[in-house]
């Protein structure tokens, strides 16, 4: 089962940059910074926080500080961007969107642009597999050239876009900003917008200028909606119709709902809500419900490397959780075709490529 769930070529469309980080490569990140640069970064406590195996969602945020404290300069930023992508391709993922919040620090001259080149350098630095992140204006990927089985001779080749994520302790002007560089940034990959960061941080109406405005521009918006209980905000976020959303853990009857009738895609990272104690167990998880409904779902990680998975685990914690047989994970993968913010060239080569991958599969 286990090797089954890598070798099926997957969709990975919530995922965090920085919370994807390798965890040996966190450790020798703080490990290695100046006695000064210690200041905000204490050793044991980040090897302490990395080998818990459960985390509240306070904690969860505090190792974002963590993190974000070692990561700090542009070619830092590269690197754990080429090693995010490796570790994607090497789980067989074929389409990856992934989410970065641009950070400025004056201190040492990033800006939210340069923070998002330095990202884009990694995109660019990737030398074991084949990295697709410039859209194509001849309206066709390099995904025709993969073949239909990967198997370990087959050089690999992943499509990569990004979405720039607001963070829920930034003003509606830095938000502002982010849109506007992601609209600068189309031609390079960039497709969307996301909502995340604490969910006990702020109001999300503060964002509501700058996520209408990636909307009237054309960018696709995903929201992190109900990771925890907040009645009012889950339903004025449904109302505004995002593209997708994520989580929908403290959902209520009315959510399910509307949720249900909107037909808005689901991001659904398992892990990270067992994990965050924002479900109780798998085995009453909204995956279940969701799932039976036809809603439409994509099974995601959220942040491998802070919880310690790949998107082939959750395919395979689904599985046996709500027993689910090879032909359902590969439907499941390959609707997540249809929610992908890329443009329709990508949609088309992806829906080929995944109905090849059907009509040759064993089951
Ligand atoms: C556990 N569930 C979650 N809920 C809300 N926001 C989350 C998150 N996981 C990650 N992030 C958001 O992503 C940032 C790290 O990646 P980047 O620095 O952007 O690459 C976090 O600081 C947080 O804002
Ligand atoms: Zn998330």
């Amino acid at each position: 089962m286990e090797e089954w769930c890598v070798s099926m070529p997957k969709i990975e469309l919530h995922a965090h940059l920085n919370g994807s980080i390798r965890l040996t490569t966190l450790l020798e990140l703080a490990k290695a910074l100046t006695e000064n640069q210690k200041g905000a970064v204490n050793i044991s406590q980040v090897e302490h926080v990395i080998m818990k195996h459960d985390l509240s969602l306070t904690e969860v945020f505090q190792l974002f500080d963590l993190i974000h404290n070692v990561i700090t300069d542009h070619n830092t930023v590269t690197r754990i961007t080429k090693e995010v992508i490796e570790d994607f391709a090497s789980d067989n993922v074929v389409y990856l969107e992934l989410r970065t919040t641009p950070k400025r620090n004056d201190s040492i001259g990033m800006s939210k642009r340069s923070y998002v080149d330095a990202v884009m350098e990694g995109l660019r630095s990737v030398s074991s597999v084949d990295v697709d992140f410039i859209p194509n204006t001849q309206d066709s990927t390099s995904l025709s050239n993969l073949p239909i089985i990967t198997n370990e001779n087959s050089r690999k080749i992943i499509i990569v876009r990004l979405i720039l994520s607001i963070d829920r302790r930034e003003t509606t002007e830095a938000a502002m900003e982010t849109v506007k560089l992601a609209l600068e940034m189309r031609h390079l990959g960039v497709v969307g917008i996301d909502l995340s960061g604490n969910p006990k941080t702020g109001e999300w109406t503060t964002y509501l200028p700058a996520l209408k405005f990636a909307r009237e521009q054309g960018l696709s918006v995903t929201l992190h909606c109900g990771e925890i209980r907040n009645s009012k905000e889950i339903k004025n976020m449904l109302e505004f119709h995002p593209q997708r959303i994520g989580h929908a853990c403290f959902f209520e009857d009315e959510h399910w709902i509307k949720l249900k009738s909107s037909k808005i895609p689901v991001e659904i990272c398992l892990t990270s809500n067992i994990r965050t104690f924002s479900v109780a167990s798998i085995e009453v998880h909204h995956f279940a419900c969701l799932y039976k409904a036809k809603h439409p779902l994509v099974l995601c990680t959220d942040d491998t490397g802070v919880f310690s998975t790949r998107l082939s685990k959750e395919y395979k914690l689904a599985a046996n959780s709500f027993g689910l047989g090879r032909w359902e994970m590969l439907e499941l993968s390959r609707n997540a075709v249809e929610y992908i913010f890329a443009d329709n060239g990508v949609k088309n080569d992806l829906r080929i490529f995944f109905n090849s991958v059907a009509n040759n599969m064993e089951v």
